[in-house]
Protein backbone atom coordinates (compact mmCIF):
# COMPACT_ATOMS: atom_id res chain seq x y z
CA UNK A 1 0.00 0.00 0.00
CA UNK A 2 1.12 3.76 -0.84
CA UNK A 3 1.79 6.30 1.76
CA UNK A 4 -0.99 8.80 1.56
CA UNK A 5 -0.65 12.19 1.31
CA UNK A 6 -0.63 15.18 4.08
CA UNK A 7 -2.01 18.47 2.68
CA UNK A 8 -2.86 21.37 5.29
CA UNK A 9 -4.57 24.87 4.78
CA UNK A 10 -3.16 27.62 6.28
CA UNK A 11 -4.26 31.42 6.62
CA UNK A 12 -5.92 33.93 8.86
CA UNK A 13 -9.24 34.11 10.69
CA UNK A 14 -11.98 33.82 7.44
CA UNK A 15 -9.83 33.36 4.64
CA UNK A 16 -12.12 30.32 3.28
CA UNK A 17 -9.72 27.65 4.95
CA UNK A 18 -12.81 25.49 5.94
CA UNK A 19 -14.98 26.11 2.49
CA UNK A 20 -11.91 24.92 0.73
CA UNK A 21 -10.94 22.06 2.43
CA UNK A 22 -14.31 20.65 2.46
CA UNK A 23 -14.36 21.29 -0.96
CA UNK A 24 -10.77 19.38 -1.91
CA UNK A 25 -12.02 16.47 0.18
CA UNK A 26 -15.33 16.14 -1.98
CA UNK A 27 -13.66 16.51 -5.35
CA UNK A 28 -11.10 13.94 -3.82
CA UNK A 29 -13.68 11.33 -2.87
CA UNK A 30 -15.21 11.66 -6.50
CA UNK A 31 -12.09 10.99 -7.87
CA UNK A 32 -12.01 7.63 -5.57
CA UNK A 33 -9.31 8.56 -3.23
CA UNK A 34 -10.02 7.99 0.64
CA UNK A 35 -9.86 11.02 2.61
CA UNK A 36 -9.54 12.43 6.35
CA UNK A 37 -10.89 15.69 7.09
CA UNK A 38 -9.81 17.21 10.50
CA UNK A 39 -8.93 20.27 11.73
CA UNK A 40 -6.46 21.82 14.45
CA UNK A 41 -6.60 22.46 17.27
CA UNK A 42 -8.82 19.20 17.61
CA UNK A 43 -9.39 16.24 15.76
CA UNK A 44 -9.36 14.11 18.34
CA UNK A 45 -11.24 13.99 21.43
CA UNK A 46 -8.19 15.17 23.83
CA UNK A 47 -6.90 17.77 21.42
CA UNK A 48 -10.86 19.14 21.10
CA UNK A 49 -10.76 19.53 24.86
CA UNK A 50 -7.35 21.21 24.36
CA UNK A 51 -8.96 23.60 21.74
CA UNK A 52 -12.04 24.41 24.35
CA UNK A 53 -8.78 25.31 26.93
CA UNK A 54 -7.41 27.61 24.53
CA UNK A 55 -9.73 29.16 22.63
CA UNK A 56 -12.59 29.87 25.50
CA UNK A 57 -13.23 33.29 26.46
CA UNK A 58 -13.39 32.37 30.47
CA UNK A 59 -10.86 32.53 32.15
CA UNK A 60 -7.64 34.51 32.60
CA UNK A 61 -6.06 32.91 29.51
CA UNK A 62 -2.46 31.58 28.89
CA UNK A 63 0.67 33.37 28.20
CA UNK A 64 2.61 32.77 25.25
CA UNK A 65 4.66 29.91 25.98
CA UNK A 66 1.83 28.28 27.91
CA UNK A 67 -0.18 28.77 24.62
CA UNK A 68 2.53 27.38 22.08
CA UNK A 69 2.99 24.30 24.18
CA UNK A 70 -0.81 23.55 24.51
CA UNK A 71 -0.96 23.72 20.83
CA UNK A 72 1.80 21.38 20.57
CA UNK A 73 0.03 18.79 23.07
CA UNK A 74 -3.31 19.01 21.13
CA UNK A 75 -0.92 18.57 17.69
CA UNK A 76 0.86 15.43 19.36
CA UNK A 77 -2.69 13.90 19.90
CA UNK A 78 -3.86 14.67 16.64
CA UNK A 79 -0.73 13.27 14.71
CA UNK A 80 -0.53 10.36 17.19
CA UNK A 81 -3.78 9.11 17.21
CA UNK A 82 -5.36 10.18 13.55
CA UNK A 83 -2.92 11.72 11.48
CA UNK A 84 0.03 9.16 10.94
CA UNK A 85 -2.41 5.90 11.15
CA UNK A 86 -4.51 7.42 8.40
CA UNK A 87 -1.79 8.28 6.07
CA UNK A 88 -0.13 5.10 7.15
CA UNK A 89 -3.41 3.32 5.58
CA UNK A 90 -2.79 4.96 2.40
CA UNK A 91 -5.68 7.80 2.92
CA UNK A 92 -5.34 11.64 2.28
CA UNK A 93 -5.18 14.17 5.08
CA UNK A 94 -6.78 17.36 4.91
CA UNK A 95 -5.67 19.38 7.61
CA UNK A 96 -7.31 22.83 8.50
CA UNK A 97 -4.14 24.67 9.99
CA UNK A 98 -1.36 22.48 11.18
CA UNK A 99 2.19 23.43 12.41
CA UNK A 100 2.12 26.54 10.59
CA UNK A 101 -0.35 28.56 12.69
CA UNK A 102 1.87 28.20 15.41
CA UNK A 103 4.63 29.37 13.26
CA UNK A 104 2.83 32.35 11.99
CA UNK A 105 0.25 33.52 15.39
CA UNK A 106 2.55 32.03 18.78
CA UNK A 107 5.32 32.86 16.33
CA UNK A 108 4.51 36.42 14.18
CA UNK A 109 1.50 37.52 16.39
CA UNK A 110 3.09 36.72 19.61
CA UNK A 111 6.95 36.74 19.50
CA UNK A 112 7.98 33.41 20.20
CA UNK A 113 11.19 32.35 18.13
CA UNK A 114 10.56 30.41 14.91
CA UNK A 115 13.03 27.30 16.39
CA UNK A 116 11.47 27.38 19.46
CA UNK A 117 8.21 26.39 17.77
CA UNK A 118 9.76 23.76 15.47
CA UNK A 119 11.77 22.13 18.74
CA UNK A 120 8.55 21.77 20.30
CA UNK A 121 6.97 20.44 17.20
CA UNK A 122 9.64 17.86 17.04
CA UNK A 123 9.38 16.54 20.80
CA UNK A 124 5.67 16.28 20.52
CA UNK A 125 4.81 15.48 16.53
CA UNK A 126 8.57 14.10 15.49
CA UNK A 127 8.25 16.51 13.30
CA UNK A 128 5.78 15.65 10.78
CA UNK A 129 5.66 18.07 8.11
CA UNK A 130 3.15 18.37 5.31
CA UNK A 131 3.40 17.51 1.73
CA UNK A 132 1.76 20.50 0.71
CA UNK A 133 0.12 23.51 2.36
CA UNK A 134 -2.47 25.87 0.96
CA UNK A 135 -1.77 29.32 1.90
CA UNK A 136 -4.89 31.48 1.91
CA UNK A 137 -4.55 35.38 1.65
CA UNK A 138 -7.31 37.68 1.42
CA UNK A 139 -7.30 41.40 2.68
CA UNK A 140 -8.26 42.17 6.47
CA UNK A 141 -11.55 44.37 5.26
CA UNK A 142 -12.55 41.23 3.36
CA UNK A 143 -12.11 39.15 6.04
CA UNK A 144 -13.64 41.16 8.54
CA UNK A 145 -16.92 41.80 5.99
CA UNK A 146 -16.99 37.55 5.86
CA UNK A 147 -16.27 36.90 9.71
CA UNK A 148 -19.38 39.55 11.00
CA UNK A 149 -21.80 38.03 8.44
CA UNK A 150 -20.73 34.20 9.60
CA UNK A 151 -20.39 35.22 13.40
CA UNK A 152 -22.20 38.44 14.13
CA UNK A 153 -20.20 39.80 17.46
CA UNK A 154 -18.39 36.59 18.72
CA UNK A 155 -15.18 36.07 18.65
CA UNK A 156 -12.86 33.45 20.63
CA UNK A 157 -9.70 34.18 22.55
CA UNK A 158 -7.31 34.73 19.92
CA UNK A 159 -9.64 35.89 17.17
CA UNK A 160 -10.46 38.63 19.14
CA UNK A 161 -6.83 40.16 19.15
CA UNK A 162 -5.52 42.94 17.83
CA UNK A 163 -5.65 44.13 13.78
CA UNK A 164 -1.76 44.70 14.67
CA UNK A 165 -1.77 40.85 15.92
CA UNK A 166 -3.42 39.32 12.89
CA UNK A 167 -1.51 41.71 10.59
CA UNK A 168 1.74 40.21 11.91
CA UNK A 169 0.41 36.48 11.70
CA UNK A 170 -0.82 37.46 8.30
CA UNK A 171 2.70 38.75 7.34
CA UNK A 172 4.25 35.51 9.17
CA UNK A 173 2.41 33.62 6.75
CA UNK A 174 3.64 35.06 3.58
CA UNK A 175 7.36 35.05 5.09
CA UNK A 176 7.15 31.31 5.74
CA UNK A 177 5.40 30.82 2.14
CA UNK A 178 8.17 32.62 0.18
CA UNK A 179 10.91 30.43 2.31
CA UNK A 180 9.32 27.03 1.39
CA UNK A 181 8.12 27.20 -2.24
CA UNK A 182 8.65 23.50 -2.52
CA UNK A 183 6.06 22.97 0.00
CA UNK A 184 3.72 25.77 0.04
CA UNK A 185 1.44 27.22 -2.47
CA UNK A 186 0.00 30.50 -2.15
CA UNK A 187 -3.79 31.04 -3.04
CA UNK A 188 -6.06 34.17 -3.97
CA UNK A 189 -8.94 33.84 -1.71
CA UNK A 190 -10.38 36.30 -3.34
CA UNK A 191 -13.67 35.80 -5.55
CA UNK A 192 -15.75 32.91 -6.06
CA UNK A 193 -15.13 29.88 -3.47
CA UNK A 194 -15.51 27.32 -7.01
CA UNK A 195 -12.87 29.50 -9.07
CA UNK A 196 -10.94 29.38 -6.15
CA UNK A 197 -11.24 25.44 -5.70
CA UNK A 198 -10.29 25.06 -9.01
CA UNK A 199 -6.93 26.80 -8.75
CA UNK A 200 -6.56 24.46 -5.58
CA UNK A 201 -6.91 21.60 -7.43
CA UNK A 202 -4.72 22.18 -10.15
CA UNK A 203 -1.90 23.06 -7.82
CA UNK A 204 -2.10 19.38 -6.64
CA UNK A 205 -2.12 17.62 -9.78
CA UNK A 206 1.40 16.91 -9.63
CA UNK A 207 0.40 14.35 -6.37
CA UNK A 208 -2.69 13.05 -7.26
CA UNK A 209 -1.35 11.91 -10.44
CA UNK A 210 -4.12 12.96 -12.80
CA UNK A 211 -5.61 15.87 -14.68
CA UNK A 212 -7.78 17.93 -12.26
N1 LIG B 1 -14.65 32.86 -1.73
C1 LIG B 1 -15.50 33.31 -0.81
N2 LIG B 1 -16.21 34.43 -1.05
C2 LIG B 1 -17.09 34.92 -0.11
N3 LIG B 1 -17.31 34.33 1.08
C3 LIG B 1 -16.61 33.20 1.36
C4 LIG B 1 -15.68 32.64 0.44
N4 LIG B 1 -15.15 31.52 0.99
C5 LIG B 1 -15.71 31.40 2.21
N5 LIG B 1 -16.60 32.40 2.43
C6 LIG B 1 -17.41 32.62 3.63
O1 LIG B 1 -16.59 33.33 4.55
C7 LIG B 1 -16.76 32.83 5.87
C8 LIG B 1 -15.43 32.27 6.38
O2 LIG B 1 -15.11 31.13 5.59
P1 LIG B 1 -14.45 29.86 6.28
O3 LIG B 1 -15.20 29.47 7.51
O4 LIG B 1 -14.27 28.82 5.23
O5 LIG B 1 -13.04 30.51 6.66
P2 LIG B 1 -11.89 29.98 7.61
O6 LIG B 1 -10.61 30.48 7.03
O7 LIG B 1 -12.00 28.52 7.83
O8 LIG B 1 -12.24 30.78 8.95
P3 LIG B 1 -11.74 30.56 10.47
O9 LIG B 1 -10.25 30.59 10.48
O10 LIG B 1 -12.33 31.71 11.22
O11 LIG B 1 -12.29 29.23 10.91
C9 LIG B 1 -17.86 31.77 5.80
O12 LIG B 1 -19.10 32.37 6.12
C10 LIG B 1 -17.83 31.33 4.33
O13 LIG B 1 -19.07 30.87 3.86
C1 LIG C 1 -3.58 25.43 15.03
C2 LIG C 1 -3.41 26.79 15.64
C3 LIG C 1 -4.46 27.68 15.70
N1 LIG C 1 -4.29 28.89 16.24
C4 LIG C 1 -5.45 29.81 16.32
C5 LIG C 1 -5.91 30.36 15.02
C6 LIG C 1 -7.37 30.64 15.26
O1 LIG C 1 -7.48 31.91 15.91
C7 LIG C 1 -7.77 29.55 16.25
C8 LIG C 1 -8.43 28.38 15.59
O2 LIG C 1 -9.69 28.77 15.14
P1 LIG C 1 -10.31 28.27 13.74
O3 LIG C 1 -11.63 28.94 13.67
O4 LIG C 1 -10.43 26.79 13.85
O5 LIG C 1 -9.41 28.69 12.63
O6 LIG C 1 -6.55 29.10 16.85
C9 LIG C 1 -3.08 29.27 16.76
O7 LIG C 1 -2.94 30.37 17.31
N2 LIG C 1 -2.03 28.41 16.72
C10 LIG C 1 -2.15 27.16 16.18
O8 LIG C 1 -1.16 26.38 16.14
Amino acid sequence: MTAGRFVTFEGGEGVGKSTQARLLAAALEARGVNVVLTREPGGTPGAETIRNLLLANEGNGWNARAEALLFAAARSDHVERLIRPALAQGHWVICDRFIDSSRAYQGGGSGLEDHDLLNLHAIGSAGLLPDRTILIEVPAEVTAARLAQRDGAAVDRIGGRSAEYHTRVAQAFAQLADAGPERFVRVDGLGERDAIHARILESLVAMLGTTP
